[in-house]
């Protein structure tokens, strides 16, 4: 695959799901007016038909960007998920075709932690249940069941960026935070690592799950790891939908092993808002039932919209891979004088001087080389001082395009 960059008007961008018009406004300043907004996310048909046109994609959690999607996008640069999960891409397919993705890691990182600080006050409340029988006429005017936050057990886990912010709160409150994390992590404040899921389990008043999706963390929490949990816990999912049994979890409030739950995240959601939502959980008193709404806030919107744009731009705009997820990160200053070429390829040995020999034969300076690789992709970019009136850059990009092992190459200015 080859570009020569195209003019900013011809460069198409399709935003999906309703981002924020910050994003838009954003590409608009920096030039870019070709770009089509719907509101909705689009099914795999519909988005292996949507995206042959599109040079730059922007999602959010409920589009899945599937390897048979990413065959059909022959044009497609770089996808922006607008939102800090990237599970919902396959990362590994996009960088093989070359495709960069970014999200915003932590544009709503404050939106969850408020939450989820909400429900932990209104689950140990029991707002949930008190608020459900005033609505049907009831007056449940009892403190039994019902405590303080002050002083009981926050046990998080994946103290990440969201477990972290949680505890910092938390601990305002007077709460006792415990975290576990796969990896070791500093300890915030008075919060203390659990060596162990079942000891933390085990020891907290409110167990609250912030990990990333992956192979791991699938069904973390099932019957097993809820008949641990004290029975007057409760817990609080607003991570991702396959980390909780949901079934397990239903039949767990139904019996009262657990004395409530607030579940934001689903392993199936509606693709819009039009659509119904069906889970186990449905009419469950004590479980607080929110449609994916931990990051939904105007600030974090607004500023992921911005976020995320502007790491589009600057791919677009001078090759700059600075934070992607899947891709060799390069940050790059702008050559005002030179043009700038960027070749994406496989990371076999011998690329470099492959690069580098056509610059050699063609007699061209080479003024600036970044060159970044992970374990299967090279990103090289390649500043050079060609006369911007010399035919020569076509026939570089030819000769590029060409080597062994190429997985993109194109021109930027
Ligand atoms: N409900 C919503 O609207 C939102 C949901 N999220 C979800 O929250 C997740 C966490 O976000 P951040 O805190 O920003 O991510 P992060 O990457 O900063 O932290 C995740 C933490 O989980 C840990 N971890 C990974 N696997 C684990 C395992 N098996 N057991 C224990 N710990 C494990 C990691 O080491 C890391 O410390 C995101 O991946 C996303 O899926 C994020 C934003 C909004
Ligand atoms: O707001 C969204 O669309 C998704 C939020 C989320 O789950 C994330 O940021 O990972």
């Amino acid at each position: 695959m080859s570009d020569v960059s195209l003019a900013k008007d011809k460069i198409q961008i399709l935003l999906l799901e309703g981002v924020h018009p910050s994003a838009v406004e954003s590409f608009e300043r920096q030039g870019y007016s070709n770009i089509e907004y719907i509101k909705g996310s689009l099914d795999e048909d519909q988005l292996c038909e949507k995206i042959q046109q599109v040079h730059f994609l922007g999602i959010r959690s409920r589009t899945q960007l599937t390897a048979k999607v990413l065959a059909h996008a022959d044009k497609l640069l770089a996808v922006g998920c607008f939102c800090i999960g990237t599970n919902q891409v396959d990362l590994h397919a996009a960088r093989e075709r070359g495709v960069v993705v970014f999200n915003a890691p932590f544009s709503n990182t404050r939106s969850v932690a408020e939450l989820v600080l909400a429900e932990i006050i209104m689950l140990l409340r029991r707002i949930p249940a008190k608020n459900m029988a005033a609505h049907q006429g009831g007056w449940d005017k009892s403190a039994q069941g019902s405590y303080e936050a002050r002083g009981k057990v926050l046990g998080i886990i994946g103290y990440g960026h969201i477990g972290t912010q949680l505890g910092i709160l938390a601990e305002q409150l007077g709460m006792q935070v415990r975290f576990y994390d796969i990896e070791d992590k500093l300890a915030l404040g008075n919060a203390q690592a659990v060596a162990s899921l079942p000891s933390l389990l085990k020891q907290a008043d409110v167990v609250t799950l912030h990990v990333p999706e992956t192979p791991q963390t699938q069904w973390l929490i099932g019957a097993k790891e809820i008949a641990t949990m004290k029975p007057s816990s409760v817990l609080i999912n607003a991570s991702r939908g396959t980390v909780v049994d949901i079934d397990a979890l239903a039949s767990a409030l139904k019996n009262e092993q657990l004395s409530g739950a607030a579940i934001d995240v689903f392993p199936q959601e509606p693709s819009s808002n039009n659509e119904v939502f069906e889970s186990p959980l449905r009419g469950i008193a004590q479980c607080l039932l929110t449609p994916h709404v931990g990051g939904s806030t105007m600030e974090a919107q607004a500023n992921i919209g911005i976020e995320v744009a502007g790491k589009l731009v600057r791919y677009s705009d001078n090759g700059s891979t600075l934070s992607a997820v899947n891709f060799p990160e390069v940050s790059l200053p702008t050559h005002a004088t030179s043009r700038r070429l960027l070749h994406i390829h496989e990371n076999r040995p011998g690329m470099l001087t492959a690069v580098n020999q056509i610059m050699a034969d063609l007699d061209i300076n080479v003024s600036g080389q970044y060159l970044q690789t992970d374990e299967k992709v090279g990103y090289v970019v390649i500043d050079v001082d060609i006369d911007p009136e010399a035919k020569v850059a076509d026939e570089v990009v030819q000769r590029l395009r060409d080597i062994p092992g190429t997985i993109r190459t194109r021109v930027l200015y």
